[in-house]
């Protein structure tokens, strides 16, 4: 038996997740939730994961955990090899946390909004505000007006060495540029376009990018 990863082909939170399961070289097994028929919301998933969210894992003993994040420090802090991706000396930590921190409230929490607000209704070609978008896309413009100061410090998010903080902006950040949010490519932040370049290379992202399970 290995460990289950609950999670839908086009979660953002499932494909931090999935990143984290390859860069530790974890085997797992994939189990698709499909949200569109609602398979999140049956009293069998609901059982594991009672917000009816992907993603979730299960490990052999029953052990269960649910919330990206918490999911990604878990795997990161249990299971050997790969790289650090949380570092353990003392004011590497803090950053790391400070880095964390910012990341929930000054980027997904806007990139979020931009997802549920206009990517979603897009889709589903229900109307939405453009207004809105443009002046979420502000905030996160302020926020990655921030990033290019530290960015011309460090290689990193929070430092030198890649770690969960760069991974945790892949998802969401790849999703703005269909609401016409193109802020991570934009000329007038050289670092955040290197930094952003740089950790969209990563084999793990490449794989999951285009939807989960990814490739092999
Ligand atoms: N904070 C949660 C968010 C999970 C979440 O919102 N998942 C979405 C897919 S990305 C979902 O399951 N949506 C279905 C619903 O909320 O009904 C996490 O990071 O895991």
């Amino acid at each position: 038996m290995v460990l289950k990863f609950y999670g839908y082909e086009h979660s953002t939170a499932s494909q931090i997740v999935a990143m984290v399961l390859r860069e530790k070289k974890i085997p797992y097994e994939y189990i698709p939730i499909d949200l569109g028929k609602g398979e999140h919301k049956q009293p069998n998933y609901l059982a594991i994961q009672p917000f009816g969210q992907v993603p979730c894992i299960v490990e052999d003993d029953g052990f269960t955990l649910y919330e990206s994040r918490a999911i990604a420090r878990y795997l990161v802090e249990n299971y050997p090899g790969g790289p650090e991706l949380i570092p353990s000396e003392r004011k590497k930590r803090g950053l790391f946390d400070q880095a964390v921190s910012v990341e929930g409230f000054n980027f997904e929490r806007y990139v979020n909004a931009v997802i549920m607000e206009g990517l979603l209704p897009k889709f589903r070609n229900q109307p939405y505000n453009e207004e809105r978008i443009k002046e979420l896309g502000k905030s996160i413009a302020s926020t990655l007006d921030v990033y290019e100061k530290t960015l011309a410090k460090s290689r990193y998010i929070a430092g030198d060495e890649l770690t969960l903080a760069d991974i945790y902006h892949l998802p969401g950040g790849n999703l703005l540029p269909i609401m016409g949010i193109n802020l991570l490519q934009d000329d007038a932040r050289p670092n955040v376009v290197r930094w952003w370049n740089e950790i969209s290379k990563l084999e793990s992202w490449q794989k999951v990018k285009d939807g989960l399970p990814g490739k092999d």
